[in-house]
C-alpha cells in the first residue's frame, strides 16, 4: 500500500499542505479543499484529510515524504504543476530570501565599519576641536615621522577594495586612477573629468599583485593602484600631514645657547667643483640645499658661510632654494637706513623681536639677511628668537594665555607707503595650529604692525593680559640669540617660527636678502628630503 494511503487510513491530518491564505482565489469550487489538495476524481472524499489540521514535525515530515513519494498518481497534474511553480516560486524566494539576508549581514557588517569610521572621525574632530578651541596644545618636538609607516592588508570584496576593516569607495578610487589617459604624464594634473564618472562605478574584476591590485571598472577602464597609496588613503590626518607639510623628523626648540651649536652649511663658491667640497659630504647643490632647508626645519633657522659678500652672490644662492617673493619692498632686497621704504626697517633704530609680513593673508615663508658692509658706526646687532621655544613655556607657565593667544584673531596692516594700506582678509591667532596634526604651525608677533584685536573692546584685556605674558618670555635673556652678522655669511630663517629684531645702530649699515614663500621653500625641502616618488605617490590622500 502507498505511503499516501497508510498515511490517509492513520487517519493523521495532514497540516502543511494546507497552504498559506493565498491572494489567488481557488479555482473551482470555493469550498473546496484548498487548491493544492484537491486530488483527483478517483479519490472519493471521505479519505480526503480533515481541513483543520495542526501541524506537527512528523506531519511535515510525512508530507515531505509524500511530496517526495507516489503522491503525483493521486494528485491531478495541475496542482501537481502549481506545488512544483508554487515549490520553485519558494525556491526563487527562499534564495531570494538568503541573498537578502546575506546582503542585509554584509550591509550590517558595513554599518558597523562605517560607524568604526564615524567614531574614529569624531575622535579626531574631537581631538582637533580641542586644539582649534583650546588645547591640549601640541609642540612639535619629536615627530614621530615613519617613512615607512605599517601596511595593512588590501582585499577585494563584495566589490570593493578594503585595507584591513576600511572600504575604499569606487568613486574615490576610480577618480584617483594614475594611468596616463587619467594623469598627464608631465604635468600630473588630473586629466579624467571626475564628474563622468558615473556614480554607480563599481569594480568588474580585479587581481592582486605583489605591491598594486589591478581593477577592471565596470566602464571598461582599467587602474593599477599601489597598496600604499591604498593604505596612506587610510592613515590618520596627522600621518597624512606629514609629507604634505614635510615634516622633520625631529624639531629643536632652542634658546641662546644656540650660538654655542649655530647650524651652519657652508656654501660653495662658482666654480670651485663638488667633488673638492667635503663637508657633510655634499656632492651637488641639491646636496648643500638640502642640508640648509634640513637645518631650517629642524632648527628654524641656518647660516650659510662662505658666501661672496655681493648682492649677486646672495640672491643667486636664494634663488636655489626657490623663487624670491615680490613685495611692495620688492623682490630681491637691498636696503639701509635711508627710509627708501615707509618701514622702521629703513631706519636705524632697535627693532624688537617679530615677525615678519604679518599683515599679508601669506607671512613670507623664508626671510634672508646678508650683512654686506656696515661703516663709520657700531651697533646693529641681529636678534633671533624662537618662536616655538617661547609659545611651549607659555604653555608651560599659563595654558590660559596661551589658549587666548591661540583662538583670539589679530589684525595687522602695512600702510607707510603712498598709496598702500595693506591687510590680510581676516584676522590670525598670534599661536596658530595645523588642524590635522595639532601642532604649532605658525607664530605671528608684530607689536608695530598690528591693527584691531578681535574682541568685543571691553573684553581685550585678556589679550592684552596674555599677549604682556608672551611679550615677557620673549624678551627673556635666555630666549634671546644676538649676533653681529658678517659679510660673506647669510641668514636664512623661517619666518612661521623664528623672530628676529635689531639693536640701534649708527653709520652706514647695508644688508640684502630676500622672502621666499612658504609653499615654495616646503616644496623644495620634501621634494629633496622625501622624493618626487613619495610626495607625488602621496597627492591623493594627503
Ligand atoms: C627690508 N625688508 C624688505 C626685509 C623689510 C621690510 C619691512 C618689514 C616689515 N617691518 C615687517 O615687519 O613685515
Ligand atoms: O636691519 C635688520 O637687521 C633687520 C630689519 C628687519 O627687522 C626687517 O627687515 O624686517
Amino acid at each position: 500500500m502507498s505511503s499516501f494511503r497508510a498515511l490517509l487510513r492513520a487517519d493523521t491530518r495532514l497540516s502543511s499542505l494546507r497552504p498559506r491564505a493565498s491572494s489567488r482565489p481557488p479555482r473551482s469550487n470555493p469550498t473546496a479543499i484548498p487548491h493544492c489538495l484537491r486530488f483527483n476524481s478517483s479519490v472519493s472524499a471521505q479519505t480526503a484529510p480533515s481541513t483543520s489540521p495542526e501541524s506537527t514535525p512528523a506531519i511535515e515530515n510525512a508530507h515531505r515524504s509524500l511530496i517526495e513519494s507516489d503522491i503525483h498518481q493521486f494528485l491531478d497534474p495541475e496542482v501537481i504543476h502549481d506545488y512544483k511553480t508554487e515549490n520553485k516560486s519558494t525556491n526563487a524566494n527562499y534564495q531570494r530570501l538568503r541573498q537578502l539576508s546575506d546582503e542585509v549581514l554584509q550591509n550590517q557588517k558595513d554599518v558597523n565599519l562605517l560607524q568604526g569610521q564615524i567614531h574614529r572621525l569624531r575622535r579626531g574632530l574631537r581631538a582637533t576641536q580641542k586644539v582649534v578651541e583650546g588645547g591640549p596644545w601640541l609642540i612639535l618636538k619629536n615627530w614621530n615621522f615613519n617613512p615607512h609607516p605599517g601596511k595593512e592588508e588590501v582585499t577585494f570584496e563584495n566589490g570593493f577594495l578594503r585595507v584591513g576593516q576600511r572600504k575604499i569607495p569606487n568613486m574615490w578610487l576610480r577618480d584617483n586612477c594614475q594611468c596616463s589617459s587619467c594623469i598627464h604624464g608631465d604635468t600630473k594634473q588630473r586629466l579624467l573629468d571626475t564628474f563622468s564618472i558615473p556614480e554607480n562605478i563599481s569594480i568588474k574584476t580585479c587581481a592582486e599583485f605583489r605591491t598594486y591590485m589591478d581593477v577592471t571598472w565596470s566602464d571598461g577602464h582599467r587602474s593599477q593602484y599601489d597598496k600604499e597609496l591604498l593604505n596612506a588613503a587610510v592613515r590618520d590626518p596627522r600621518s597624512r600631514a606629514e609629507v604634505r607639510q614635510g615634516y622633520p623628523d625631529r624639531i629643536f626648540t632652542w634658546g641662546s645657547e644656540i650660538a654655542n651649536n649655530k647650524p651652519t652649511q657652508p656654501w660653495l663658491k662658482p666654480g670651485v667643483s663638488t667633488t673638492t667640497f667635503s663637508a657633510e659630504g655634499c656632492k651637488t647643490d641639491d646636496d648643500l640645499i638640502l642640508h640648509v632647508l634640513h637645518k631650517i626645519r629642524r632648527y628654524g633657522f641656518c647660516y650659510i658661510s662662505n658666501v661672496d659678500a655681493t648682492p649677486e652672490a646672495t640672491e643667486n644662492l636664494l634663488q636655489r632654494i626657490a623663487f624670491i617673493r615680490e613685495t611692495h619692498y620688492g623682490g630681491f632686497y637691498d636696503f639701509t637706513a635711508d627710509l627708501a621704504k615707509a618701514d622702521t626697517a629703513y631706519t636705524n633704530i632697535a627693532l624688537p623681536a617679530h615677525t615678519d609680513n604679518t599683515y599679508f593673508s601669506d607671512p613670507a615663508g623664508l626671510q634672508a639677511f646678508h650683512l654686506l658692509s656696515h661703516t663709520e658706526g657700531e651697533g646693529g646687532a641681529s636678534l633671533l628668537v624662537d618662536g616655538f621655544k617661547a609659545a611651549e613655556t607659555l604653555l608651560a607657565e599659563d595654558k590660559d594665555a596661551y589658549h587666548v593667544l591661540a583662538t583670539v584673531n589679530v589684525h595687522a596692516h602695512a600702510s607707510g607707503n603712498a598709496g598702500i594700506s595693506i591687510q590680510p582678509y581676516r584676522g590670525f591667532p598670534v599661536l596658530e595650529h595645523d588642524v590635522d596634526t595639532g601642532n604649532l604651525l605658525r607664530v605671528r608677533w608684530n607689536t608695530s604692525d598690528r591693527a584691531g584685536i578681535e574682541l568685543p573692546v571691553e573684553d581685550v584685556d585678556k589679550w592684552y593680559a596674555a599677549a604682556r605674558k608672551f611679550d615677557a618670555i620673549l624678551k627673556r635673556k635666555e630666549n634671546e640669540y644676538w649676533e653681529q652678522l658678517q659679510p660673506g655669511t647669510v641668514l636664512v630663517f623661517d619666518n612661521w617660527r623664528v623672530l628676529h629684531g635689531r639693536s640701534e645702530f649708527t653709520g652706514k649699515r647695508r644688508i640684502c636678502g630676500a622672502y621666499i614663500n612658504r609653499d615654495d621653500w616646503i616644496s623644495r625641502w620634501k621634494m629633496l628630503h622625501f622624493g618626487k616618488e613619495e610626495v607625488l605617490g602621496k597627492l591623493a590622500t594627503s
